[in-house]
């Protein structure tokens, strides 16, 4: 999967207060997720769009009322890694201005097809000031966290106190995540 995945969270049990609408580019089935945070459990309505090369024609609707949005890249992919400016180009103009962003560099389990160093993604993430992690779809790495740290920045922000703990989604996502098993090819 490459290009962008949306995501609404409610409490489990609540109905989401928006949905995307109805297209054929977009696949809005079966992607309900529930992730238990500290007890709560929260459920998160995910959408993605078809793949990269048609991220022109995304109906910004899709992505307007998301709450989070995952970029994905293939780190075999180059094209893939340059669309990322033009989707956070995109998420700028058209998103939620508060929406938490993650960049995601998947397919880690092919080191050896790989193009795009996980440096690369690294700078890109800083950049933007968005947390960034590699993840396998194959193996799972990384997989669950990225949903977790999305519903723990969500439910964070739903409970916000001013003198409360704030949870730093770039923090948690660095002391938690896996790298992916080096390099036969080197
Ligand atoms: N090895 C490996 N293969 C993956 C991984 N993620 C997806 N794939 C494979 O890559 C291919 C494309 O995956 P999709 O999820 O269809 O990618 P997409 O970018 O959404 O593609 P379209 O929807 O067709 O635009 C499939 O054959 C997947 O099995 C991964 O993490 N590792």
């Amino acid at each position: 999967m490459t290009g962008m995945s949306g995501a609404a969270a409610t409490r489990d049990g609540e109905a989401p207060e928006h949905s995307p609408p109805c297209s054929p580019s977009y696949d809005v089935t079966g992607k309900n997720k529930v992730v238990t945070v500290d007890g709560v459990r929260v459920k998160l309505q995910i959408w993605d769009t078809a793949g990269q090369e048609r991220f022109r024609s995304v109906t910004h609707a899709y992505y307007r009322d998301a709450q989070a949005l995952l970029l994905l890249y293939d780190i075999t992919n180059k094209s893939s890694f340059d669309n990322i400016r033009a989707w956070l180009t995109e998420i700028h103009e058209y998103a939620q201005r508060d929406v938490v962003i993650m960049l995601l560099g998947n397919k880690a389990d092919v080191s050896s097809e790989r193009v795009i160093r996980s440096e690369d993604g690294e700078i890109l993430a800083r950049e933007y000031g968005v947390p960034f992690m590699e993840t396998s779809a194959k193996t799972g790495m990384n997989v669950e966290l990225a949903f977790l740290a999305i519903a723990k920045e969500l439910k964070s922000r739903a409970l916000w106190q001013p003198d409360g703990p704030h949870f730093q989604i770039r923090d948690f996502v660095e002391s938690q995540k896996k790298q992916p098993s080096c390099c036969s090819f080197l």
